[in-house]
């Protein structure tokens, strides 16, 4: 038997960690007017609105499409003209949507009126309190958080103002020092436990708009990486005992949040720390994490509302209470996103830019996620707007059945990073490569703080190579037919922020209903989260077999099929193996013969024998 180092052991750092999360979780998972060059491309390929039963509801089979397209518009002038007719600017927010690069016809807006007029019903029911996420017979209320004189009942404002003057006032008495450490001195530090849209809204605002000294900085766990997890509390090192550590998850029981708790409660009882007196919790009420906040009396705990997703949530306590810790002003971002949703409830779509966009993403995509969407903010701080705009869209957009049950497989893929870095990356494929996207590039007008310009070159700034950089991709990439829209705001700030974020929310509930899908469930994240779970009980079974096998006098070492065959699982062996090769790699399952590249040629067994789990 060739012996190995290394050895796989039940040692007592692997055993569970008590928690009430944990024993309450146990399984762990279960939880127009361009013209074309050829004037006749003007001419759609179906007649108009005699084509559009009136009930649209069941008319997804026979979604518009575009004429075939052979290039786009290249004169200048027409092109100016297209450019200011079309033009949308909110002038209190000082932001402008340019889609004169989308090349729909007058011809294709007015076939989708029918459709527009049926999305702003939609929306204007759903800000009524209309059940618009009908599988989980759930309102979806995240426009009445930046205006609660919306929510459909007083009950409903009440709960909003209250949450939102807790948040301020949990956080001014943090960052003013009269809520302290366990020690009496100030929290430095903010540890965000969460996943998704627990993490992705406060990750894009923390790096937007976060100043450079904030009075508490923010790091993420956002994965059940043990690595990733410990990378981050060792950056935190002594300031661990000044650390806030926020856990967020709506449903209060997601496996990587739960696990991101334990291995931060273990870290806290390591440093001889009172976990307690520095959580803070928002999740709904009753769940566990919410249960467990409350027996274990942590420091704080905040809602999350039944009728707020986690991918909209960032204008509740899940986005506005790390915010205004860092400082940020949440009342102003706030008040962009109401700005914003004010402008979008216009039923003339070229007044609407929710609408706007999504008119140009169905052009774009011929309605059924045919071309990608590539986000290019030219500006480091929205690096990662991109990130959170993918979860937005394709969580809200990825669908296999329409609301009438029919299968439709639609979606929007969302990809990006930032201008101009991303020149240096893929651009080459964008501009030369295949055609399969449309950008959007996000500009802001304000390269830097007013006083601290200079000029690197004559009559040139580094801003002016920044700005350069976006309006040459964009002709470049029209110069070969490839279509972009462009938002450009004045300046990266709380309000031009929760505008950008209340833009975008709406244009993905105004697309869901162009294409009859309801945007505000995920059914198909639960598939993973089910399957995950189950290879957790197949490892389970895997541990006992080979614990019996180990604990044999002598050890036998067991081969993977001699493994499958005891857990009653053959079916499962290529599992089996995958779970027995990871086990070894951490030193949890020795190797007694072979190795890991021959399957067939490996003998296991366990390092240690536990004879209670024998008779458990
Ligand atoms: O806030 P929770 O309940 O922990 O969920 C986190 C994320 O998980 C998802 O449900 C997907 O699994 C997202 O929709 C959500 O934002």
């Amino acid at each position: 038997m060739a012996s190995l180092s290394g050895l796989c052991s039940s040692s007592p750092s692997l055993k569970p960690k008590q928690s009430l999360w944990k024993t309450t979780l146990n399984p762990p998972l279960l939880k127009t007017s361009l013209t074309y060059r050829t004037r006749t491309l003007l001419t759609p390929t179906r007649s108009i609105a005699s084509d559009i039963p009136a009930d649209l509801s069941k008319t997804n089979d026979k979604l518009p499409n575009k004429p075939k397209q052979l290039g786009l518009e290249k004169d200048p002038n027409s092109l100016w003209r297209r450019y200011v007719d079309w033009l949308y600017q909110h002038k209190e927010l000082g932001l402008y949507l340019d889609v004169s690069r989308i090349g729909f016809t007058d011809e294709f807006v007015s076939e989708m009126e029918p459709r527009f007029h049926k999305a702003f019903k939609d929306m204007e029911e759903l800000e009524k309190g209309a059940i618009a996420n009908p599988d989980e017979g759930r309102m979806v209320g995240h426009y009445w958080l930046r205006n609660s004189t919306l929510a459909p009942n007083s009950f409903l404002k009440t709960q909003i103002d209250k949450a939102l003057d807790a948040v301020c006032d949990f956080a001014d008495q943090v960052v003013s020092g009269k809520i302290k450490t366990p020690d009496g001195g100030r929290f430095t530090q903010i540890l965000s436990v969460g996943i998704g849209g627990s993490a992705l809204g406060p990750q894009f605002v923390a790096e937007a708009l976060a100043p450079d000294n904030p009075p508490l900085k923010i790091r993420f766990i956002d994965n059940t990486d043990p690595a990733g997890i410990d990378h981050q509390i060792a950056q935190l090192g002594p300031e661990l005992a000044s650390t806030l550590v926020i856990v967020i998850s709506k449903s209060g029981g997601t496996p990587e949040t739960r696990n991101g708790l334990l291995e931060v409660q273990q870290a806290f009882r390591e440093a001889g720390l009172d976990f307690a007196k520095q959580g803070v919790a928002i999740t709904q009420e009753n769940s566990l994490l919410d249960n467990t906040a409350r027996i274990e009396g942590w420091l704080a705990r905040f809602p999350m509302f039944d009728w707020v997703g986690g991918r909209t949530s960032e204008m509740s306590a899940v986005g506005l209470l790390p915010a205004a810790l860092q400082g940020i002003d949440i009342r102003e971002m706030l008040a962009g996103a109401a700005l914003m949703d004010e402008a979008n409830r216009t039923t003339v779509l070229r007044n609407n830019p929710a609408a706007l966009l999504a008119l140009c993403w169905y052009w774009a995509s011929e309605g059924v996620g045919s071309k990608d969407m590539v986000v290019l903010p030219y500006k480091d701080s929205l690096l990662l707007f991109s990130r959170y705009l993918q979860q937005l869209v394709m969580e809200s957009l990825g669908k296999e059945f329409d609301l009438d049950g029919n299968r439709v497989n639609q979606g929007l893929t969302v990809y990006g990073n930032k201008g101009s870095t991303d020149q240096h990356a893929y651009i080459q494929q964008l501009r030369e490569g295949v055609h399969n996207f449309f950008v959007t590039f996000i500009e802001v007008l304000r390269d830097r703080p007013p006083g601290h310009d200079w000029e690197l070159e004559p009559g040139v700034t580094c801003g002016d190579y920044l700005f350069g950089m976006l309006q040459g991709t964009r002709s470049a990439l029209y110069a070969k037919d490839r279509e972009s829209i462009t938002v450009t705001v004045q300046e990266v700030n709380p309000r031009s922020v929760g505008a950008l974020i209340g833009l975008y929310e709406r244009a993905v509930g105004i697309y869901a209903s162009l294409v009859n899908i309801n945007a505000y469930h995920q059914p198909g994240v639960e598939a993973g989260k089910k399957a995950a779970g189950e290879v957790l009980a197949l490892q389970k079974r895997v541990l006992a077999v080979l614990n019996e096998a180990s604990c044999k006098q002598p050890v036998e070492p067991l081969t993977i099929e001699e493994v499958a065959d005891r857990c009653h699982a053959t079916e499962d062996i290529e599992m089996i193996y995958k779970i027995i090769a990871h086990m070894a790699a951490n030193d949890r399952a020795l190797i007694a013969e072979g190795s890991c590249g021959s399957p067939r040629s490996l003998k296991v067994f366990l390092g240690e024998c536990n004879v209670d789990e024998l008779f458990a």
